[in-house]
């Protein structure tokens, strides 16, 4: 069961199912670590979810394991009624730092995944197209990465991602090592590709302005061993730009998960 769920007011087809979901590790010296413990959550058909939590609550392993990267310990992880038992290419993953090749242009670097699905000629220029028209980098189509800037880099390595056409995105802290001005260009950017290109999106941040920009519903993680604590749905206009981060309804969610995150972050120390 989710908890918490705020004013669900759209119904749409679930796509990924999490039914108690545990995964463990053994370290080196043969203790378990129980990184997540019985996580439920059902993200719908082109949802925007963002993942936040105190660090090593377990975000990047459950991001792992819907990739299809982390062994299951206990429970079931579908999409689309199907277990995920290994990577595939229905499900994108972008990392902190860009997964860009060096010895590829900006447009061979969008096309790749397209060539490797041994798509025409035809179809793999007509996509690579749309996407460098939608990432605003058709000027640099023939650029080599080491002439972007971070920034750019990112846009390239998230049209790499979307072109691939994936039913689903993964994103870990994506734009983590950016700066700020650069990373709100990019979450509108986005927001607004995502708009255009509706996907299913997982998002994992540490940033909550960043998860309550993006996100149509933000989950909210416990201290290790993760679970969920709440999921939030601020239900702010779809069409949204940085304006939103000064009204009261984003200030006010703003102010409640803060609370949340402080007060899971002091019981976390009070158990270490
Ligand atoms: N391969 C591994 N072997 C042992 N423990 C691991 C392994 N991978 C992750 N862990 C542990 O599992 C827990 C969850 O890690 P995870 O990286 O998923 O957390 P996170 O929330 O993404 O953290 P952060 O926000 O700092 O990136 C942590 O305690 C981590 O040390």
């Amino acid at each position: 069961m989710e908890a918490k769920v705020k004013s669900l007011t759209e119904v749409t087809e679930p796509l990924i199912e999490i039914n108690d979901l545990s995964v463990e590790f053994q370290t080196s010296t043969n203790d378990k670590v129980i990184a997540l413990n019985k996580v439920n959550l059902t993200v719908h058909k082109n949802e925007f979810i963002c993942v936040m939590g105190p660090s090593g609550c377990g975000k990047t392993t459950l991001l792992n394991t819907i990739a299809g990267m982390q062994n299951i310990t206990s429970g079931s992880i579908t999409i689309g009624g199907k277990n995920i038992e290994k990577p595939s290419p229905e499900r994108a993953v972008v990392f902190q730092n860009d997964a860009v090749f060096p010895w590829m242009t900006v447009e061979e670097n969008i096309g790749f995944s397209l060539k490797m699905q041994k798509k025409s000629k035809q179809e793999i220029q007509q996509t690579v197209n749309q996407f460098l028209h939608l990432v605003k980098l058709e000027d640099f189509r023939h650029a080599w990465p080491k002439q972007l800037s971070g920034g750019m880099r990112k846009r390239v390595d998230i049209a790499r991602a979307y072109a691939a056409n994936p039913k689903v995105l993964l994103l870990d802290e994506p734009f983590g090592p950016l700066d700020i001005m650069t990373k709100e260009h990019l979450q509108e950017e986005l927001r607004r590709l995502w708009m255009q290109a509706p996907r299913t999106v997982i998002f994992i941040t540490h940033d909550l302005e960043e998860a309550l920009f993006l996100g149509d519903r933000i989950v909210v993680m416990t201290p290790r061993p993760g679970k969920i604590h709440s999921v939030y749905k601020p239900n702010f206009p779809k069409n949204r730009d940085m304006s939103i981060k000064t009204s009261s309804a984003f200030v006010d969610f703003r102010k409640r998960i803060h609370a949340i995150l402080k007060q899971e972050e002091a019981e976390g120390s009070e158990t270490k």
